[in-house]
């Protein structure tokens, strides 16, 4: 699995060179246009919270972003598993907790780089700059040295102080232990424990595994130099000697012997085939070292197909990794404005975590997934795509902060904290995620139609190598190779298939199936030869009808329309034959679809009932529940218009065909989407605001989405053309290789 999405040097590098450097910006929450405005948000008006904080510091909360705002810091000494390399260096790491903290709990997060090594120094910095943040995340600062800066700030801060590497390792190995053990029917209190890693994640990993039964005796920590046993004088300090067992094991080999739990926090390799072997039944291995774990799952369950393995990456099942803790132990611990993130509180984030991979897994994660979990030995912990783990964990977090006094202000009515937090999440973000996971399960051997164009094959290199499935390119090999080279990324002419039709083996087959379709259309065995050869999307469209490839893109350098028609030669894909495209804009958390915006030019009511029903079926597809409106410049008859009662009399048309999802029509855009104005009709039949928008015509949904687009900078997916037999996505010619690789994912969620 890690071999098919390997990422390049090149790829990672780009990802975060563009668009601008870096992983995030700062957005103002508030207006910021008028000269009013500046008066308030600065001078004068900036004065009167300053005042009031001031008086009152506990209004910081409440007049600042300090409440919702987590400082990441580091000093680069022990950055991921890679070593010291330094505070700048580190920079891309606390950028990327930084931005995983929004994405996943909407915490906002700075990072901060600390150019020393010296405990004191840092203590200083950090303690200065408390008034700034409602938390501090101490990030890759090795052991010992981070151990006596958590502990004197925790001491002298009045806000939570966090070593994640210590703490929220420990948290999530301690769930995924839990029910490893369930799963193998040992008891901790019985398990012989061999943990490779004497820093900071190690130490804090075996002293709740301790704290939570298990034996002194039965432990064995293991550094660079073995294993830490009574009396070793070489590499040590306090927090190892602790640690240090009565055991005449020396290596990590002999410490292995027999163990039931292999808990590693060390460094790549650590661990060898024969080490495992010699494990006990049913093996428990974290092989938790980042960015490449202690022994790979492959190479454990080679040799010991009884195991249960974690690592600590995505992409292999059972990703053991403190982003599952972080960032719902912060929400958690803002939310009631803690002084301090307790061990209580990082139990009951432990204890969730387990509980929670142990719950059936809904529909909805499936659908993310791509695949049905549940719970078992390649699925102890939830995946940190979960939508779930924003509303499970931080209720618990909280709750354990208020039972043990750290709150100073605890949440009154919990069931509406829940409600809260579901709603503050992004649901873009995981409708994407959902996308690019399905799209992964379908492995689908994708046709790139246009292999002339640079943004097309950089789309289909990157489909390929991020493990999507196979990329066949349509073009002339040599052109392709030198496209590539000319994009720098040659080494990818070895890697993806070109398929070239003029010297195709399939041209007869192709040929003959064209001719049986358009033979009585006016096209002659010239006129045929000339398309299935010359002409890309018809070549890629009869692949693609052979089955000689899963799914299509194409489009990027053609107008859609002229696209349409020459795909209608391999397929039914006109609107007399049900197609429709269905456009999705996301824009600031919500999503709406838009249809038709590809096939129907002037749809009647028949047809608008149509696009309603291929709406909901691509809103279903991506895990919406769909509430469809009839637009137009009219609500519910006035004013009363030809162009308006169409699209009256379309919902009448679903009441006829007796559907299974909220309608209703005609209404304008804004009383569909804002349920102030909805309000004012009473009898509508929408519970919520409309999320599949079918529009009068084809003009009028071009517009909307290109307003979007360009006013508001909306994200646009599609048209996704929806209602056709195979796979097929039509992108615009405007598109970017993010928008096409979207459209090959979208393609592909349809195999399968
Ligand atoms: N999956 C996850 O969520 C997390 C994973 N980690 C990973 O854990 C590892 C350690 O991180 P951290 O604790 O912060 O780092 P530290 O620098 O604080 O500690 C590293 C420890 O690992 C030991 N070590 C290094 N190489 C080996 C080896 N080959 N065999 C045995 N012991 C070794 C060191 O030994 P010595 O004392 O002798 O120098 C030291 O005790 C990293 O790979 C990191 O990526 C960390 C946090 C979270
Ligand atoms: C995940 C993490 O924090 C680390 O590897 O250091
Ligand atoms: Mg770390």
């Amino acid at each position: 699995m890690s071999d098919k999405s390997k990422i390049t040097p090149e790829e990672a590098l780009r990802y975060h060179i563009h668009p601008t450097p870096g992983k995030y910006e700062v957005v103002a929450s508030k207006p910021m246009t008028t000269q009013r405005d500046l008066s308030l948000a600065y001078s004068p008006g900036v004065a009167v919270p300053v005042e009031a904080i001031a008086e009152a510091p506990e209004t910081a909360y409440d007049y600042t972003t300090k409440g919702n705002l987590v400082a990441v810091v580091s000093n680069g000494t022990a950055i991921l598993g890679l070593g010291n390399l330094g505070a700048l260096a580190s920079k891309p790491v606390m950028e990327g907790k930084s931005v995983l903290f929004k994405r996943f709990a909407d915490v906002n997060a700075i990072d901060i780089e600390l150019d020393t090594e010296d405990p004191e120094e840092i203590i200083k910095a950090v303690k200065l700059m408390g008034p700034t943040f409602g938390g501090i995340n101490l990030e890759d600062i090795k052991a010992p040295e981070c151990f006596i800066i958590e502990q004197r700030l925790k001491e002298e801060m009045d806000i939570p102080v966090f070593h994640d590497d210590q703490h929220g390792t420990a948290v999530i190995c301690a769930a995924g232990l839990i029910n490893a053990l369930h799963l193998t029917g040992k008891r901790l209190e019985d398990c012989r424990i061999v943990l490779n890693g004497a820093g900071a994640a190690g130490i804090a990993c075996l002293e709740l595994v301790k704290a939570m039964g298990a034996k002194h005796d039965n432990c064995i920590m293991c550094d660079t130099k073995g294993v830490i046993y009574q009396g070793r004088k070489e590499g040590m300090n306090q927090w190892k000697s602790a640690h240090a067992a009565n055991t005449d094991a020396r290596t990590l080999e002999d410490a292995m012997n027999g163990a039931d739990v292999f808990l590693g926090v060390s460094a790549k390799g650590a661990v060898t085939p024969e080490m495992v072997a010699s494990m006990a039944d049913d093996p428990v291995i974290f092989a938790m070292a980042n960015p490449d774990p202690e022994i790979s799952p492959e190479e454990a369950h080679a040799v010991r197909a009884d195991a249960i393995v974690a690592t600590g990456r995505s992409d292999y099942p059972n990703q053991v990794n403190n982003v599952l803790g972080f960032p719902y132990l912060f929400r958690g611990a803002l939310d009631i404005h803690a002084r301090a993130i307790n061990d209580e509180m990082k139990i009951a984030c432990a204890q969730a975590l387990a509980e929670l991979a142990r719950l059936d897994v809904p529909d909805e994660v499936a659908i993310a997934y791509g695949r049905k979990l549940s719970f078992g030995r390649d699925y102890i912990i939830p995946t940190p795509f979960d939508p779930r783990l924003i509303w499970v964990i931080p209720p618990a977090v909280a709750q354990a902060g208020m039972e043990t006094g750290v709150a100073r202000r605890p949440i009154v009515d919990m069931g509406r904290y829940r409600d809260a937090l579901k709603a503050r999440m992004d649901p873009t973000a995981s409708v994407l995620s959902g996308i690019a996971a399905r799209a992964k399960a379908a492995q689908a051997r994708m046709i790139f139609a246009e292999g002339d164009d640079e943004r097309v094959l950089r789309a289909a290199v990157s489909y390929q190598r991020a493990g999507y499935g196979k990329a066949l390119v349509v073009g002339r090999e040599s052109d392709v190779k030198q496209r590539l080279e000319a994009a720098g990324l040659g080494d990818a002419s070895r890697e993806l298939e070109v398929v070239n039709a003029a010297n195709s083996r399939h041209l007869d087959a192709y040929r003959d199936f064209l001719y049986n379709r358009l033979q009585r259309k006016g096209f002659d065995t010239h006129d045929i030869d000339r398309l299935a050869k010359r002409d890309r999307h018809v070549f890629s469209a009869l692949m693609l009808a052979h089955g000689h490839g899963d799914a299509l893109v194409t489009g990027a350098t053609r107008k859609s329309a002229h696209v349409m028609k020459l795909i209608n030669h391999v397929f039914d894909a006109t609107a007399e034959d049900g197609a429709v495209g269905v456009t999705a804009l996301l824009h600031k958390g919500k999503i709406v679809f838009i249809a038709d915006t590809l096939v129907h030019e002037w749809p009647n009511e028949e047809d608008l009932a149509n696009i309603a029903e291929r709406g909901v079926a691509v809103a279903r597809s991506l895990g919406i529940e769909p509430r469809v409106a009839f637009l137009s410049f009219s609500t519910f008859g006035y004013p009363v218009s030809e162009r308006a009662t169409k699209m009256h009399v379309a919902s009448r048309v679903l009441d006829r065909r007796g559907v299974d999802f909220e309608y209703d029509g005609e209404m304008t855009v804004d009383v569909a989407l804002n349920m102030e104005a909805m309000s004012k009709y009473p009898f509508c039949r929408l519970t919520g605001p409309a999320n599949v928008l079918v529009v009068p015509a084809r003009h009028s949904a071009s517009i909307s989405v290109k307003l979007m687009q360009e006013m508001a900078g909306a994200t646009v997916i599609g048209p996704i053309l929806s209602g056709v037999d195979k796979p097929i996505q039509i992108c615009s010619t405007v598109s970017t290789v993010n928008d096409i690789t979207n459209m090959a994912l979208l393609a592909a969620c349809e195999v399968g």
